[in-house]
């Protein structure tokens, strides 16, 4: 196993999850312990003291009872009773590639959706820049909303499908990426695979792509994507079929959306029993594959996707956005089907898992509102009817038009634990039993005074949702469902892939970040020092600011006293060059990168620190860099970019490797100097 990446954490406070579709588990005054590698090892009840004991009693505590020394972190969300850990959203189905289409679907159904919005947009993402820009927006977008996993699928490009790979991978989301395979002629001539065989091969190589850049699939896994029967030849559905079979990858595809889908299959597959039955002869029906939408499908076929344990996504804003249907979840889930939730951007108009598993709920509710009951009993009980009745509960329990509704508990259900169980990884995340990774988010709502005011908790933007103070945990919850949003997720504990291994970072703190330089625009931020210590954002102000150098030494010295070796050089620079990259995707340059401001931490990697200088991109190198020699370590350009700070990290590996600093005077000559 490797090393440890980071340092352990306790996370005390409020745990919410739905360990089965039933239970809304609450541990109210809990703590859970996560190793190094980002695994809960330990959760407890948790104080001793409450909210008033200190560090050094809960190290005491924390020793007792599992024999921990105190080198740990302890993490504890304010917002008292408003405020708690959440597993973080599984997103089984979402098109990366259409994402600039989300909101735009117009009055279309599937078939010409795909013609007038979706094929076009996919096509334009041969070019890689565009879709860097694409994809970059789409990861950050759904980490946003607390999506620590999504199944993607990306285009038919092999090329930019490999980005997509990466940008997961350096975003650190779990991600399972599909090149996406349309061989037949009914897919528009510019978009459509050269042959079954090409088609095939290029699924390989995108396969070739991940095994290279995270070769345990320890974060970013393939998945074979036939996109769905009629984009696809029996020669193409059967290559893929076999592909799986020998590479037991799992398998992503549509079923059963549209009704004039469903027809055109039966024309293009005249001999077969169902649209089921077509991906089942081809070999596509295994309980690796997740199938997006079963809003159409026959008795028959829902024995037969229960007989292969193959998986449902249910994308309900989806398919009331394109007017597909209301898929039947219940009946699924009756069957012993597992179905997880997918937002399918842009079929979806949200990105947000939160936004699908709200409209679960209310597709739910309108299949029991179109369900047609015998109200004789109702009649008999007068006026209101069912209140009338001596046994409400009962009436209520037993209605088939309730049964049809989910309950809070069973959509939050399937947007995290379904959602693992239909991707494979039951037992890893979507919970916080003991052995699981820490994919998680941290939700806060926010409260209102005791006059109605708005008390927004002191961060300006407490979400949507007010809690009076008379809600239980149960109804807070309930209230995040229905009312929540972005807002209400503070941070996301997603992965990042150090040394081959995930671990877990908070997102979310790079945005107090940005919304602090946002503010000020360009002046002095009040967190004068912004420190980055093993993956943790460390907030400071100059008072209180002290180099972490317990847990680190600076590079500097480390290089004055022993010289890397070539294989310590080069993960030195690699780290160098991830260093600013959670802040160049918020458009922000440190902006002052030297060899003393990046520390060397215990397990050798190294980490950037003191974000003094850090600006936006686009402004005027900040004062404290006007010395000759701060501009010759930012480069020739007058205005700060990510260029900017990968200039001077080029300069400082120069230092490390020759021991002298460069001469910049050329870099910095006026004919040199761009804006
Ligand atoms: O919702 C959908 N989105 C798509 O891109 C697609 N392709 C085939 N069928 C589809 N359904």
């Amino acid at each position: 196993m490797p090393p440890p990446l980071l340092k352990r954490t306790l996370y005390t406070g409020t745990f919410v999850s739905t360990p089965t579709p039933t239970g809304l588990e609450i541990l109210d005054n809990h703590a859970l312990a996560v190793d190094g590698h980002g695994v809960i090892t330990h959760r407890a009840a948790f104080p001793p003291g409450g909210a008033a004991t200190g560090y050094d009693d809960v190290v005491g505590w924390v020793g007792r009872n599992w024999g921990w020394d105190g080198g740990f972190e302890w993490v504890r969300p304010g917002g008292e009773g408003r405020g708690w850990w959440f597993p973080g959203f599984v997103d089984t189905h979402i098109h990366a590639s259409q994402y600039p289409n989300v909101g735009i679907f117009g009055k279309t159904t599937l078939l010409d959706w795909l013609n007038t919005y979706t094929f076009p947009i996919e096509s334009s993402l041969s070019s890689l820049t565009k879709a860097r820009r694409v994809y970059s927006a789409c990861v950050s977008r759904t980490l946003s909303h607390g999506t620590t996993t999504a199944s993607y699928y990306a285009t038919k490009h092999v090329a930019s499908t490999n980005l997509l790979a990466d940008i997961c991978l350096e975003k650190g989301q779990r991600a399972f990426i599909g090149r996406v395979c349309m061989d037949n002629d009914l897919n528009p001539d510019y978009l459509r695979d050269e042959s079954p065989e090409q088609a095939v091969e290029d699924t390989k190589a995108t396969i070739a792509h991940i095994d290279s850049i995270d070769p345990t699939h320890a974060l970013i896994t393939p998945i074979i994507t036939p996109r769905f029967v009629p984009s696809c030849s029996s020669p193409l559905l059967s290559g893929l079929g076999a592909l799986a079979k020998e590479s037991a990858l799992p398998i992503q595809t549509h079923l059963s959306e549209n009704t004039s889908e469903i027809a055109l299959v039966r024309r293009q597959f005249p001999a077969h029993d169902s649209y089921s039955h077509v991906y089942d002869t081809h070999g596509l029906l295994t309980p690796r594959t997740v199938l997006a939408h079963c809003v159409h499908l026959s008795l028959e076929e829902r024995m037969l996707l229960k007989e292969r344990k193959s998986k449902v996504s249910h994308c309900p804003v989806s398919n009331t956005s394109i007017s597909s249907g209301l898929c039947p979840v219940r009946e699924l889930l009756d069957d012993g089907i597992e179905v997880g939730l997918g937002t399918d951007v842009s079929g979806g108009y949200s990105s947000s898992i939160l936004v699908a598993a709200r409209e679960a709920a209310m597709v739910s509710r309108t299949l029991a509102a179109l369900t047609v009951e015998d109200t004789r009993s109702d009649e008999k009980e007068g006026q209101w009817g069912a209140e009338a009745s001596n046994d409400v509960a009962a009436k209520h329990s037993t209605s088939a038009k309730d049964r049809k509704k989910l309950s809070v508990e069973e959509c939050l259900y399937l947007a995290t634990k379904g959602g693992a169980k239909c991707l494979g990884l039951e037992g890893k995340v979507g919970g916080f039993e003991v052995g699981m990774q820490w994919d998680a988010q941290l939700v806060e709502l926010d409260a209102v005074d005791g006059e109605g005011g708005a008390d927004d908790g002191g961060d300006g933007d407490g979400g949507p949702v007010e809690l009076w103070g008379m809600e239980t945990w149960g109804e807070k919850v309930a209230k995040w469902l229905f009312c929540g949003d972005d807002r209400n997720t503070k941070k996301v504990f997603h992965s990042i892939l150090l040394n081959g291994y995930a671990t877990r970072k908070p997102g979310r703190a790079f945005e107090v970040i940005r919304k602090e330089l946002e503010r000020l625009d360009g002046g002095s931020p009040a967190y004068s020092y912004i420190c980055v210590v093993n993956d943790q954002v460390v907030l400071r102000s100059p008072a209180t600011f002290v180099h972490p150098t317990n847990h680190s030494s600076q590079m500097a010295r480390r290089q004055q006293t022993e010289k890397p070796t070539q294989s310590i050089g080069i993960a030195w620079y690699r780290d160098m060059l991830r260093a600013p990259v959670p802040l160049h995707e918020l458009d922000i340059a440190h902006a002052n990168v030297r060899i003393h401001d990046l520390l060397c931490h215990s397990e050798g990697a190294i980490v950037l620190c003191d974000f003094t200088c850090s600006r936006p991109f686009g402004q005027d190198k900040p004062s404290a860099t006007g010395s000759p020699e701060s501009l010759g370590v930012n480069g020739p350009s007058h205005t700060i970019l990510d260029i900017t700070d990968r200039f001077a990290l080029a300069s400082v590996m120069f230092e490390v490797e020759t021991g002298a600093k460069p001469d910049l005077t050329h870099a910095i000559s006026p004919q040199n100097s761009q804006s």
